[in-house]
Parts: structure tokens; C-alpha cells; sequence
């Protein structure tokens, strides 16, 4: 456990004798703790294996180079919809710089988002993008299918959970640190995120904070060459409300810049999200109904508003 925000750390690695074959006891032990975790804290943080060190530094390596071009090469990859393309220094990211890419799986996005970028072509930036998000991919799906487990849901949840999770998107973000105040300073404003899943792994500057219910912000200490698991407000909604989809936001802290690579589970814009029959009972009444989720996203862009969204498109 996280010792300043208590948010479970969950193994799983083979190294640590952990076998997490589908249906075996050990998958369904952690499918319970994902669960719990998410009920309690609607993140967990991850240690696995899945993910080479060497792919994570030759990411931030390449992060590094990349956010080092010049801003009008960044800006070339810019984008119509909110918070995608190149943005730097939003109000919404006020001391960050982030490529929000859209359909991040798709075989040629890594490739034409590196030749735009490095038009002299740059092979390993865009294995070393295509390799990273298709691997968290992987862990996005093995992780809701440990919901369905550990809801103890029938099979046929999970191709649901899969439409949970047909579109990813994927953001890398450089936080800097202000030049007048070195201290502690706001680089990504509170939030929850939209979609239904968020796996973000950094360059071991922490950063991350969450607001437990208690009300006080809370540092997330992301473990070494681990992940961050958050529950976005589409599995809560999916979840009839029973896993939390934690408010976050990102802090300056100490004197490094913090690079993060973020990859968004999200559902595709026509997904009707509907809570299974079998989450809804006499302690837990049914919270939302039925909505699309292009419904959520469109009422969200133009009200710009945090607060109680689901609520307000799908509340019962
Ligand atoms: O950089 C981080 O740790 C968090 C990023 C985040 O919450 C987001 O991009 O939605
Ligand atoms: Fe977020």
C-alpha cells in the first residue's frame, strides 16, 4: 500500500510467484483485490512485468526529444476536438505541454504521428509508441476482465467490458516547473477522467494527487517502474456507481520535470453504456440510466463542467 494515500499496490508479476492464468485461484485472489481496490479507491497502483524497463526509459528518452522540438513542429499536430492534438499551457494544463493522440491502436498512428514530428523519420520513437500503448492495451483488458471476476459476473460481461474499451486513446505530458515558484504549484487541474480506464506510468517524478471523500488532497506515490490504475466516470457508470472514479489533479513537486504516458481505455462514442442487472439490488439501487456515451462527451464539451456530469446525463 501506498503509504500517503493508502491506495492498494497490487503484484503482478511472475517474479513474485504470482500466476495470473484465467480462471486459476490466483486470478480470481486479484481479480478480488482490482475490485476492492476500485471500490475503495478507484485506483490501484501496479507492478508487472508485462512491461519492460527498457521500453519505458526508451519512451521517456523519446519523450524528452520530442518535447525539445521546436513548438512549431509540435504545433503541427493539432487537432479540432478538446484536449487532443498538441496544447500547451492551457487553462486546463496550466504548466504542461501534451500530445493527446486519438485512436492510438490504429496500426499507422504512431508511425504518421512520428513523421509528422520528425519528418526525417524517427523508427525508434515510433516502435518504441506503437510497442508501449499496445502493451498497456493488453494490461487495460486484463484488468476489466478482472472486474467482471470480481463481480463475480457471468462470461458474457466481457465482451461488454470490451466495448468498455474499443477506442484508445493515448497523451504524453511534460509537466514543467514554473520559473517564479519552484514549490508546489497546480500543473493539471483537478479532474476525473471521461473514459473508462486511465493506465499512466512516469519518469519517476511523482506528482499525482487524489481527493480521498476525507475532502484532503493526497500525494500518489507511484511505485518504481510501476503504473497507476484509474477508474474512469464510464466504468463507475457501467458499475452502477459501486467503483469510484477518483477526482486527480497534478502538483509540482521538487525540482524535475515530470514526463507521464497515459493510456485511455475509452468506449466508442455510439456505446450504450447500461449497468448489468446484476449490480443493482436493494443495498444498490439502480443509479444511471442507459446513455450513449457520445451523450456524456457532448454534454461535457460544451457545459465544460466537472461537477456531477453522470449525474446530470444519467442519474436516476
Ligand atoms: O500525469 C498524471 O499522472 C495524470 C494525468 C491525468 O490525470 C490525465 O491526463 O488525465
Ligand atoms: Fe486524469
Amino acid at each position: 500500500m501506498d503509504s500517503e494515500s493508502g491506495i492498494p499496490i497490487l503484484d503482478f508479476r511472475k517474479s513474485s510467484g504470482v500466476t495470473l492464468e484465467e480462471g486459476s485461484e490466483g486470478w480470481k485472489e486479484m481479480s478480488k483485490k482490482v475490485r476492492e481496490a476500485f471500490e475503495n479507491h478507484g485506483a490501484f497502483l501496479l507492478r508487472c512485468d508485462e512491461i519492460p524497463n527498457e521500453l519505458r526509459e526508451e519512451m521517456f528518452t523519446g519523450m524528452k526529444s520530442l518535447f525539445e522540438l521546436p513548438e512549431e513542429t509540435k504545433l503541427k499536430f493539432s487537432s479540432t476536438r478538446a484536449y487532443r492534438g498538441y496544447t500547451a499551457k492551457s487553462h486546463v494544463i496550466p504548466h504542461c505541454q501534451s500530445f493527446g493522440i486519438d485512436d492510438a491502436l490504429k496500426s499507422d498512428t504512431s508511425q504518421n504521428f512520428t513523421n509528422l514530428m520528425w519528418p526525417e523519420g524517427n523508427l525508434t520513437f515510433s516502435e518504441t509508441l506503437s510497442s508501449l500503448t499496445s502493451k498497456t492495451r493488453e494490461l487495460s483488458r486484463l484488468i476489466l476482465k478482472m472486474v467482471v471476476e470480481g463481480f463475480g459476473l457471468p462470461e458474457e460481461y466481457i465482451a461488454e467490458v470490451e466495448e468498455l474499451n474499443s477506442h484508445n486513446d493515448s497523451r504524453m505530458t511534460r509537466y514543467q516547473l514554473p520559473e517564479e515558484n519552484k514549490d508546489s504549484e497546480i500543473a493539471l487541474v483537478p479532474h476525473t477522467d471521461k473514459g473508462t480506464l486511465a493506465l499512466i506510468c512516469h519518469n519517476e517524478v511523482q506528482g499525482l494527487q487524489v481527493l480521498p471523500n476525507s475532502g484532503n488532497w493526497v500525494n500518489v506515490n507511484i511505485p518504481p517502474n510501476g503504473f497507476i490504475v484509474i477508474v474512469g466516470d464510464m466504468l463507475k457508470a457501467w458499475s452502477n456507481g459501486r467503483l469510484q472514479a477518483p477526482t486527480h489533479r497534478v502538483v509540482t513537486r521538487g525540482d524535475k520535470e515530470r514526463l507521464a504516458f497515459i493510456l485511455f481505455a475509452v468506449p466508442k462514442q455510439e456505446t450504450l453504456i447500461k449497468v448489468p442487472s446484476e449490480l443493482v439490488d436493494e443495498d444498490h439501487p439502480l443509479r444511471y440510466k442507459p446513455f450513449k456515451y457520445e451523450e456524456f462527451v457532448d454534454f461535457h464539451y460544451t457545459t465544460r463542467t466537472e461537477k456531477g456530469v453522470l449525474e446530470q446525463v444519467a442519474g436516476v
